[in-house]
């Protein structure tokens, strides 16, 4: 069966002033998609006075950086790591009063071991000003040879003059871009994709010149401390669902859990008109329709006078209505990578640092989730965080599990001859969407050509990677666009920072 609510019924508290306003149920909202994007989305559109309904399809909110529990541990699905230069994701711990369950280095500080060569150093900054900042940790880094350190210095000055804005970036792979800067092979292993595998989610090689000079403008180039770490020092869901849910109960947004969208159909009237024309945004419009599934044979029309669709870039493709988007396929040739969680449960300490790089190994981050997940015993919970794992992702667990305990015992020594408590992975496919070269002509922006309807979620236009950041950014920018159509103000600044 299903029930049909109006925005301006189904809303909260501010929703009835509707009723009298010649714009009726123009001041009420649909957000479609629980992931970061979507409750920043909310959060912003309630903030303003408009009155939303968000659905997620799953029992959680949180999307992509979620948490689960395995008998008594909490489990995250992924590492999630930020740096000091995320200023909307940092906005939004604060939005949603998670700022305590987040831990930030005081100053950058990334070990870096060597399997190969059994040799630590330390990525690092100290109190000068950029790019001098990193100067004395790279003079020390002991994985490349002194001249390779001296051509990392000039790739980083030309790095830091690129102009972000230029398209012509994105169509450059960073592998080429690097080569072509003096960089050897093990600088591009030892350096620059230890960082970029991580925030892009894909090798230099693979990775768009135009997303890689973000990353490492914005974090290591801009401020001394932009690239201080952080990572939640709570399951992810004490975050993401948890104190999101309460913000956004707070906020008075109507949250509706296995609740998944399945058709959105411009109202008849002006809509109709105006959704497959492209006939202007100022063209008034009677709203959207939209159809949520919220159990087997039951359902609820939703009807709101804008729509934010927050949800993956397949799901949104099929979502749009005709004509919201000039070439909506583009959105299906953005490609995707996985990421491939690790979890090892030791009977006693082997890592005593929060986390650790490796090098000469196929392990690439290791992190302490010991605290966090809860464990109790006196043993450590380690997760291994492994990026751009297509060759990976679809290993039984017994073959990682060959493979990795051996690899972790030539990068954390004292995991020799400790016992294994528990071994299991955690397998997300479609991590982030593919950061290759071109895929900055597929990202569409915020707007839509269908008036009151916008688009959200890491993989449009943010000029980020994949990253939280980015989908707090895309979710504030969709925000941001439907308010100033409502001629409703929008106060957050965050979005000009970084
Ligand atoms: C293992 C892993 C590690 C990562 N590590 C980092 C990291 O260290 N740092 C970092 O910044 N980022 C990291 N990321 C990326 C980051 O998690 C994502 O970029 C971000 O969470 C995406 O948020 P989003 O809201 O754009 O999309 P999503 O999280 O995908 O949210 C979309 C939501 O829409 C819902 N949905 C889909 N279809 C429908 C429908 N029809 N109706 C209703 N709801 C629907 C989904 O259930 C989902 O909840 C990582 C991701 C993974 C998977």
């Amino acid at each position: 069966m299903t029930t049909t609510r109006s925005g301006p019924e189904a809303g909260p508290a501010g929703a009835a002033d509707d009723g009298g306003d010649p714009a009726h149920g123009r001041r009420t909202a649909v957000v479609v998609g629980g992931g970061l994007a979507g409750v920043t989305a909310a959060l912003a559109l309630a903030d303003a006075g408009v009155a939303v309904t968000l659905t997620e399809a799953r029992p959680r909110l949180g999307g992509l950086a979620f948490s689960f529990r395995r008998g008594d541990l909490n489990v995250d699905n992924g590492q999630h790591v930020f740096l000091r230069c995320c200023t909307a994701y940092q906005w939004f711990l604060d939005r949603i009063a998670a700022r305590d369950l987040v831990t930030l280095q005081d100053r950058l500080d990334v070990p870096v071991f060597d399997a190969a060569t059994g040799r630590l150093g330390r990525i690092g900054r100290v109190a000068l000003p950029v790019p001098l900042h990193l100067g004395p940790s790279l003079l020390r880094y002991p994985h490349l040879s002194v001249r390779e350190r001296a051509s990392v210095g000039r790739a980083a000055l030309a790095l830091r003059a690129l102009d972000l804005d230029d398209p012509a970036l994105d169509r450059i792979d960073f592998g080429s871009w690097l080569a072509k800067r003096g960089q050897s092979a093990r600088t591009i292993e030892a350096l620059w994709d230890l960082v970029g595998v991580a925030t892009l989610n894909a090798t230099a090689g693979e990775s768009s010149l135009g997303l890689a000079a973000k990353v490492f403008k914005t974090g290591l180039l801009s401020e001394p401390g932009a690239a201080d770490i952080g990572w939640a020092a709570a399951p992810l869901g004490d975050l993401h669902d948890v104190r999101a849910r309460a913000a956004l109960d707070a906020a008075g947004v109507r949250v509706l859990l296995r609740a998944r969208a399945t058709g959105l159909t411009p109202l008849t009237g002006d809509a109709e008109a105006t959704a497959d024309g492209g006939t202007g945004r100022d063209v008034a419009h009677a709203g959207w329709r939209v159809d949520v599934e919220t159990g087997p044979g039951r359902g609820e029309q939703l009807t709101a006078g804008t729509v934010v669709l927050a949800v993956p870039q397949q799901e949104t493709h099929d979502l749009l209505p005709a004509g919201a988007l000039a070439e909506p396929e583009k959105l299906l040739r953005i490609g995707t990578a996985p990421i491939l969680n690790v979890h090892v449960i030791y009977d006693r300490q082997v890592l005593e640092q929060p986390f650790l790089a490796a090098l000469g190994s196929p392990v690439q981050f290791v992190f302490d989730r010991t605290k966090s997940s809860g464990l109790t015993g006196g043993g450590q919970y380690l997760a291994l965080s492994q990026s751009a794992a297509q060759d990976e992702i679809d290993l039984p667990v017994a073959e990682l599990r060959r493979r990795y305990l051996p690899e972790l015992e030539r990068v954390l020594p004292a995991s020799r001859g400790a016992g294994v408590r528990d071994f299991f992975v955690t397998r997300e496919r479609t991590a982030t969407f593919a950061p290759t070269p071109g895929v900055g002509a597929l990202r569409p922006g915020p707007a839509t050509r269908a008036p009151g309807l916008y688009l959200a979620g890491s993989w449009t236009a943010t000029g980020w990677p994949a990253t939280m950041e980015g989908a707090v950014r895309s979710g504030l920018h969709a925000s941001r666009q439907a308010l100033s159509v409502l001629g409703l103000p929008c106060e957050y600044g965050v979005l000009e920072a970084a």
